[in-house]
């Protein structure tokens, strides 16, 4: 959708965060907290009026990408294609960009999410595998990867499939000595597919594709694959067997698992001495997932007759390569992927989930960070406020030095338990709880392992409420344990800080501080007082306010009974000054009072 001044959001916010930055700002309304819009204030006096364009994000295109991608881009952002960068290069063009698109040619190394000073907030995969990319450096740096993992599942299953035939026909090598003016039939018999036993190693997208066009060629398939389902394989008549039993039987070996620390080298010399001797090996998952040196001793040794590969350990593999100039290897440069149709595809895809993730909707291809679909984000807006708000209240209520460790977030809800997704209240506290006093700028993707890294423990529960469940949140508590407080009223009976809110007409509101029951916006600032109940408490802490200009939104009283002990929530538009908030100190009725930032 094309960015324009009539794509407005509304949401309620107060003056004093009307000069941060965009960026700052929609982390309270974005999940991800990096949309690339600028803010107005409206005609409203409560209200800020979101317009994109003000401050077009930056994509930079490090590799070749479809047209149509592009156009999508270009629509939403600046794009830049520079391709071919070196590793320096592109660290410092890094730091301009708000959004990386790649392909498997570029590693995207923790020196790149260093180099981008936090401004980096998503990486786009235009393909499937994302080991070029260093996901917990990514994480780490609230760094969003999104990939595109479905465009080009039936080009890669082609090219396997394409790999297989040519590599049992020795089309590739019958090619090159028919152009080198020979005629070598007795040289090139090959051997056929059908009644032959093809193991699919990684029963994913493209090994199942594999899968159905292999039997479609005759071929008994077989596949191993621990984490996928055995129905969904016996559907398309293939049955799912142990590694070992793969391998034992096989006169085909297809690979298509992802390259991970477990499939590093997964094929290597013990492996390949369980095979059936004469096997062959097609491989266009990764280069990684093979150990080259133990398969040029096995093509040497007979072992594996021959091999068909896409994919390299190192890209491009050094011209000398024993293994490229193997007689009995086929290779092509990564082509997999490389179909017009399945280029134009991954360019839509991943040119979709980048916007996407600029705009601040959670994506469908999130590689770091949870997949929160788009109806349940609408729906959790306020509460996503609500939840952010409450921890930074509660945060800013602990007394200096107690440092923060346990954190009990209860949820009241007449949901069912499954369906309620606390995965982004709970990153929005945590964001809450945090930013104030860290330099650290927390979304989605980094809340938890900021937390962790933190020593922060954040336990959740869930408190099933009567009623009908049209809302999915009733209320949210926020308690810190084993701290002290700097207004000694919002301790607990129990003995932990308490805030406690709920979400009216659309607009987070705070209704309990300690054990007292209050309701006031959670908007601007508040201060809290506890005093005990008496006339005239609101009209003195007003009026020394109100000499000062500085506008109160909401108050309210909550109180243990009349006349005895009370806290006062005051929400004020502006910030009062020190001498204000020592005038208010100065009250006699006034116990303990606190200015909090929300
Ligand atoms: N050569 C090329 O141009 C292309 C290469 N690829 C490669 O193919 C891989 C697979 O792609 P998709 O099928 O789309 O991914 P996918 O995620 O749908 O399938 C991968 C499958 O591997 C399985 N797996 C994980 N660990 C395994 C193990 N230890 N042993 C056996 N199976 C294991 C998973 O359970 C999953 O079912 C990608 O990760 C990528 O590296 C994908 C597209 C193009
Ligand atoms: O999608 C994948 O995993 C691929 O390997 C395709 O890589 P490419 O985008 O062609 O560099």
């Amino acid at each position: 959708m094309a960015a324009s001044a009539s794509s407005t959001i509304l949401f309620s916010s107060k003056s004093s965060r009307a000069s941060l930055s965009w960026k700052n700002q929609l982390a309270s309304t974005s999940a991800l907290g990096i949309s690339g819009v600028s803010l107005r204030r409206s005609s409203s006096h409560r209200q800020f009026v979101v317009f994109s364009m003000d401050a077009k994000p930056t994509v930079l295109v490090a590799e070749k990408l479809g047209e149509a991608g592009l156009n999508l881009l270009k629509e939403f952002a600046n794009v830049d294609c520079s391709y071919n960068l070196s590793p320096e290069e592109l660290c410092t063009k890094i730091s301009l960009c708000d959004a990386l698109i790649v392909r498997s040619g570029t590693k995207v190394s923790r020196e790149i999410f260093e180099s981008s000073g936090g401004r980096l907030k998503v990486v786009g995969r235009a393909g499937v595998g994302i080991d070029n990319v260093d996901l917990a450096a990514a994480t780490e740096h609230g760094c969003l990867v999104v990939n595109a993992p479905t465009a080009n599942t039936v080009a890669a299953a082609e090219h396997g499939i394409a790999l297989l035939t040519a590599m049992a026909r020795n089309i590739a090598q019958a090619d090159a000595s028919v152009k080198a003016g020979k005629w070598l039939r007795n040289k090139y018999v090959g051997v056929s597919l059908v009644g032959k036993t093809l193991a699919v190693m990684g029963f994913g997208k493209v090994g199942s594709e594999v899968a159905r066009r292999a039997k479609g060629l005759g071929m008994h398939v077989i596949a191993h694959d621990p984490y996928a389902p055995a129905d969904r394989a016996r559907a398309i008549g293939v049955e799912l067997v142990s590694f070992d039993e793969a391998l034992a039987s096989a006169d085909f070996i297809s690979l298509h698992m992802p390259l991970t620390p477990a499939t590093k080298k997964i094929l290597n010399d013990e492996t390949f001495a369980k095979m059936k001797k004469g096997v062959r090996i097609v491989n266009v998952a990764r280069g990684g997932v093979i150990d080259e040196e133990a398969l040029v001793r096995a093509l040497d040794a007979g072992i594996v007759a021959q091999a068909a590969l896409d994919v390299f350990t190192v890209e491009p593999p050094p011209k000398d390569s024993k293994l490229i100039q193997h007689d009995n290897v086929t290779a092509t440069p990564h082509l997999g992927a490389s179909t017009m149709e399945a280029q134009e595809g991954v360019a839509i895809e991943v040119a979709e989930a980048v916007v996407g993730a600029l705009k601040g909707e959670l994506s469908a291809t999130a590689v770091n960070a949870p997949m929160v679909p788009a109806e349940v984000l609408s729906e959790l807006k306020p509460y996503v406020v609500l939840a952010e708000k409450l921890g930074r209240l509660a945060v800013q209520l602990v007394a200096g030095g107690s440092g923060v460790k346990s954190v009990k977030v209860t949820y009241g809800s007449a949901r069912a338990p499954d369906d309620l997704d606390t995965r982004l209240l709970r990153a929005m506290i945590t964001k809450g709880l945090i930013e104030p006093i860290s330099s650290v700028f927390i979304n989605l993707v980094n809340a938890d392992f900021t937390a962790k890294q933190r020593g922060l423990r954040i336990a959740e529960e869930r408190i099933l409420l009567d009623g009908s469940p049209e809302s999915p949140v009733e209320f949210i508590q926020v308690q810190i344990a084993n701290v002290e407080s700097k207004f000694a009223s919002a301790i607990s009976d129990s003995g932990e800080i308490r805030v406690e809110g709920r979400v009216k007409d659309g607009v987070p509101h705070l209704t309990k501080v300690g054990s007292f029951e209050v309701d006031v916006s959670l908007e601007g600032s508040i201060i809290l007082c506890s005093q005990v109940d008496q006339p005239g408490m609101i009209g003195k802490v007003g009026s020394v306010l109100g000499e000062e200009n500085v506008n109160v939104s909401f108050m309210s009283v909550g109180r243990i009974a009349p006349r005895k002990q009370a806290v006062m929530a005051i929400g004020v538009d502006e910030q009062p000054s020190k001498e204000s908030l020592k005038r208010i100190g100065e009250i006699p009725a006034i116990q303990e009072f606190v200015y909090l930032k929300l």
